[in-house]
């Protein structure tokens, strides 16, 4: 009897404790617009705050400088409205406040928009010619889980990415070749440079995708080759997405003359992906199919599987996988040309024949310092509390990656270009795992985190292989800078030096 009074009596005390913490968490937690920030005007957006001298912000060269202040002005958690697709964005500066809404976010589907534009022009403007197959940029929820897991095995398995090597390799030495023989005029490699890597990334994640050779790389190239026209479209598309997202609010009208250019550009680079992928599809039904898996490419790999979402994935390799492999090679051959000794140590890695363990953490720490997105981000689908704040369904959550990865409190010399950081073990204070693991995520996060890693990895480290091995990359100009695009994108012009290693 004494017992079950004593016992009624803790149940009691902590139905009253529980009730009374509840009542505490539920008083202590602060509404959605007590998150300080930049707030929007009706017509003009947030465009007044990043106006010289009067501005909240300023005018800024890229989104990190822009983080820089924002997290100095507001502290942890950033409210600002009115841009990716005029919606509310809150950024996160502790890791674990929005490791805790992405990983919440992991199912049934993570919800990543930001393609406003893309989203419009598959869904509605050429509705008919997509049906429902939309790719991974802008499929949602189930739809993009069940194209995910099609594709997951062709495009993310190391073995079957390694098959394409060599000729990556091939690939590799004639951009080699190429940079080489306009290395002693100054003015053209830094002229060239850009276009140069830029043919090399198309012509690798073709022959991927495709399984030949589209011959971006031959001399004199024609202003009409549809190689030409899709590098176009690769470069233009950031560009006018972002002048459409940070327009101010009047601007963003589906009949503004950038929103026109920008579906011209989509209807470009359909057509010319479909024009390659046919051709290749006719190349394998004429070949014949059961031939050797390191011979197929990934479009027949895929079209084995589902034919929609073959094509489909073709388009988008040939469409994602142009600059943020441009950019990611040419940051760490910056990286590398201003770290002499990182460059002489990886050289004696790749002359021994020893493997690629340094390559692989120049390339990590390289993404580290000069990442191909500045920022990641997801969608919420349901109401998070992060930060004591409460968080609804429908914000853009921000990791604000490339900043935090600057930041001594997680990197000691945390602007160095340091790849013996991801070599060295746990006792060494330089040793990576002591940031949080959600601070560097150059290819993104969790199940929709990049698709096309392994195969930009690959050609990465095959094509720096190739050109230490004969050339030392000098810079010699001032420090690189980085300018704001939807992607990160380079100030012009390029001061590389190529001479002969020794
Ligand atoms: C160094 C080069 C690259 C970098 C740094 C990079 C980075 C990223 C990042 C940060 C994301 C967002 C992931 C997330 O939201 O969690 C992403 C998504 C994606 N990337 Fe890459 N990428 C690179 C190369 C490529 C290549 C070569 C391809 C194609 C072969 C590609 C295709 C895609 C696609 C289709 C998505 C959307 C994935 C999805 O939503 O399921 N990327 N990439």
């Amino acid at each position: 009897m004494i017992f079950k009074r004593i016992a009624v009596g803790i149940q009691k005390k902590s139905i009253i404790q529980l009730s009374w913490t509840r009542h505490l968490s539920e008083e202590n937690i602060k509404p959605f617009d007590a998150i300080p920030g930049l707030t929007a005007l009706p017509i003009i957006g947030i465009m007044h705050h990043f106006i010289p001298f009067f501005g909240t912000i300023g005018p800024k060269n890229n989104f990190f400088d822009m983080f820089e202040v924002l997290y100095r002005k507001y502290g942890s958690v950033v409210k600002m409205e009115g841009m990716l697709a005029k919606g509310t964005m809150v950024m996160f500066f502790e890791p674990d406040h929005y490791d805790k809404i992405y990983r919440a976010e992991e199912m049934p589907a993570p919800y990543r928009s930001g393609f406003q534009a893309l989203e419009y022009y598959r869904e509605e403007l050429r509705k008919d010619r997509f049906n429902g197959v939309y790719g991974l940029t802008t499929a949602q929820g189930k739809k993009w889980r069940d194209f995910r897991t099609k594709v997951n095995p062709a495009l993310l398995k190391p073995k079957i990415v390694k098959l394409y090597a060599p000729g990556l390799e091939e690939i590799a030495d004639d951009l080699v070749a190429r940079l080489w023989s306009i290395r002693e005029d100054p003015a053209a490699l830094s002229k060239e440079f850009e276009t140069e890597i830029t043919k090399w990334s198309l012509e690798s994640v073709a022959l991927v995708c495709l399984g030949k050779r589209i011959g971006c790389l031959q001399d004199n190239l024609s202003d009409d080759h549809p190689a030409k026209k899709l590098m176009h479209c690769s470069k233009t598309v950031p560009d006018l997405s972002f002048k459409l997202e940070f327009a101010p609010k009047f601007i963003n009208m589906r009949n503004s003359s950038w929103f026109k250019e920008l579906m011209k550009i989509f209807d470009t680079q359909w057509e010319v992906s479909e024009m390659y992928i046919e051709q290749a599809k006719k190349a394998i039904n004429e070949r014949g199919h059961g031939i050797p898996e390191e011979d197929q490419s990934i479009l027949e790999k895929l079209l084995a599987i589902d034919e929609k979402v073959a094509v489909m994935m073709a388009n988008e390799m040939l469409f994602a996988g142009i600059d943020t492999v441009s950019y990611a090679v040419t940051g760490l051959l910056y990286n590398l040309a201003v770290n002499k000794v990182a460059q002489d140590k990886l050289r004696q890695e790749i002359h021994a024949q020893a493997g690629s363990k340094y390559l692989k953490a120049c390339v990590k720490e390289s993404l580290r310092l000069l990442p191909v997105l500045s920022a990641n981000l997801r969608q919420t689908t349901k109401e998070h509390i992060v930060a004591g704040y409460q968080i609804p369904a429908g914000t853009f959550a921000i990791a604000p990656n490339e900043y935090l990865s600057k930041l001594e409190k997680y990197y000691p010399q945390a602007r160095e270009f340091i790849p013996e950081r991801w070599l060295v073990d746990k006792e060494d204070p330089l040793y990576y795992g002591n940031a949080h693991p959600m601070v560097t995520l150059p290819f993104g996060f969790g199940v929709r985190s990049c698709i096309g890693r392994r195969i930009a990895e690959l050609e990465i480290e095959i094509l720096v292989k190739k050109l230490l091995d004969k050339v030392e990359v000098q810079w010699t100009g001032p420090p690189l800078k980085v300018v704001i695009k939807v992607i990160n994108n380079f100030k012009k012009p390029y001061h590389f030096k190529f001479v002969e290693a020794k």
